[in-house]
């Protein structure tokens, strides 16, 4: 198996995941657990749906802002919306996510997986209905920071969820389409925006586009009554026998009952290990001030460290290259342009990252992380550089609702959405999805801190991004934060080239070793 399909382990009690990617908890650390010959029944499939639903809705809802911000008009509080507004209104979604992500693994031990994807599911129902209803700015960011609530609760309890569920054998592909179905959500959003922005009543079409979320959660809701608690967490909370009768619906028809009982037994040790080791931990926990064990060693030991610099790094980069301010704005950036269906035009951005994300995933494996990354990102700094090269040509503000194109403009504007489109495909080969890889970099027993604090990263460095953007465009002009965005770029090139090595096709003891390096950069 490729290492990026391979299963992926998860944090130090075998369970958790926190970057939003399903994560195996089996392979590496009590192999042989479940029964990988079992076939893909119905069950798999219903699972696969769950996952690939969670993935859509948070594509959908970072997605159709894009379309809502030009639709929106004066609907809101009865006027149109500043930059500002604007700013708020998008990055809210981000920075509910990065605050909620942390206390959903702590209601999933005490509440249960399945519960907390209910609430889940109710929150974006909620947050998607208010937005709809919403007749002021301040009522629509509170559906936004809603909508942002779950999505910071879905993406780390679904894949926990899926991981302690699906059979080992199926649980590394769902790794990989995760990604694909945010972009795929996202290509969605953008022709709901497109449909109602064209053919839509104007008073009413924006408040269709974010209304609509709330479709795929009911029916993750509606597939969550067929589906069962996760035996990991049933035995956690003593109810072996409920966690049996789980085990042998998943494993299927062919799964033996002696197969059924060793995957009980296992995650019954496993559960065990976990309960004496956080008992061992509290008893050395002699003061206050001494950091929980699986931080100290993030911080302390060398590998770790640079395990957890170089997830961080790629995450940062993810969002600061300035990526999602095309998914959020690129309507608003059409508009600005003159194009004549800016939501249409805007397709491209979509259509253009889901596209490049299947040819990333198709190739990764062969290519490698690093090389990807390195051969990719020059066409991002190219992309950018040219868009900002065609904006000096437009004179325009993001406030106006009425930019005029005027005849000369037209070959500028066909310049920057061909740039835009180069940018959009070296971000989607590379580091639209490489990051996400991170779980392969951390060893076993600091993998869930690891990935968690790398994922607040990416909603960290999100949210800056969100809110900047349109800020920037007023401040420092079209042609300079596309520069900026460059600058980035190419810093973020600088610092792959020197600190991250090549992890594909090496084991992870192989992958360890690499970080080991007294020759390698970081300290
Ligand atoms: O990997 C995903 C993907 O690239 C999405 O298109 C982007 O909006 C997300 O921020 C990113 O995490």
């Amino acid at each position: 198996m490729s290492s990026a399909e391979e299963p992926l382990i998860a944090g130090s009690n075998g369970s958790e995941s926190n970057d939003g990617f399903i994560e195996d908890p089996d392979t590496h650390a009590v192999p042989g657990k479940h029964p990988d010959d079992a076939a893909p029944g119905l069950f798999i499939w219903l699972l696969a749906f769950s996952a690939g639903i969670s993935g859509l809705l948070f594509g959908y809802d970072t997605g159709v802002i894009s379309a809502t911000l030009v639709s929106i008009g004066s609907s809101l509080s009865g006027r149109p919306l500043s930059s500002l507004d604007k700013s708020v209104v998008t990055s809210c979604t981000s920075l509910f996510a990065l605050i909620i992500s942390p206390f959903a693994s702590i209601l999933a031990d005490s509440l249960g997986r399945k519960r907390v994807i209910f609430v889940a599911d109710g929150l974006f129902i909620v947050g998607a209905l208010l937005q709809a209803a919403s007749s002021t700015v301040a009522i629509m960011v509170v559906g936004r920071s809603i909508v942002g609530a779950a999505v910071g609760a879905a993406s780390f309890v679904v894949p926990l969820y899926i991981a302690e569920l699906a059979p080992a054998a199926h649980r590394g592909r769902l790794v990989t389409t995760t990604v694909i179905f945010i972009t795929l959500g996202q290509v969605v959003a953008y022709i709901v925006g497109w449909l109602f922005g064209e053919y839509g009543s104007k008073d009413t079409a924006w408040r269709w586009m974010v209304g609509l979320g709330a479709l795929p959660a009911a029916v993750q809701l509606g597939i969550l009554f067929l589906m069962p608690e996760t035996p990991r967490w049933l035995v956690r909370s003593g109810r072996s026998e409920d966690a049996r009768a789980v085990i042998k619906k998943v494993s299927g028809q062919r799964a033996s009952s002696r197969s059924v009982d060793a995957t009980l037994k296992n995650i019954e040790i496993e559960v065990r290990a976990e309960d004496e080791a956080s008992r061992r931990r509290a008893r050395t926990t002699q003061n206050a001030i001494r950091l929980p064990d699986s931080l100290h060693e993030l911080i302390h030991v060398r590998r770790n460290r640079r395990a957890l610099a170089i997830a961080c790094l790629l995450q940062g980069l993810q969002q600061l290259c300035g990526f999602n301010s095309l998914m959020y704005f690129s309507a608003t950036i059409f508009t600005m342009l003159g194009f004549p269906i800016p939501t249409l035009t805007s397709l491209v951005v979509a259509v253009t990252n889901f596209g490049f994300t299947i040819v990333a995933l198709i190739f990764i494996d062969r290519v490698g992380r690093r090389r990807i990354l390195l051969w990719s990102i020059p066409f991002m700094v190219l992309g950018l550089l040219l868009a900002g090269y065609g904006f000096s040509f437009i004179k325009l503000s993001s406030n106006s609702d009425d930019n005029p194109t005027e005849p000369s403009y037209q070959g500028a504007a066909i310049l920057i959405l061909i740039s835009i489109m180069v940018y959009v495909a070296g971000y989607a080969i590379g580091l639209g999805n490489v990051p996400w890889m991170q779980s392969e970099l951390f060893s076993l027993n600091v993998r869930s801190l690891g990935s968690g604090i790398a994922t607040a990263t990416n909603w960290g460095a999100n949210f800056v991004i969100g809110l900047t953007f349109l800020l920037l465009m007023d401040a420092l002009t079209p042609t300079w934060t596309f520069v900026l965005y460059a600058v980035l770029c190419a810093v973020g090139y600088g610092l792959i080239w020197s600190f991250y090595p090549e992890t594909a096709g090496l084991s992870l003891e192989e992958a360890a070793t690499l970080l080991e390096d007294e020759n390698w950069g970081l300290g």
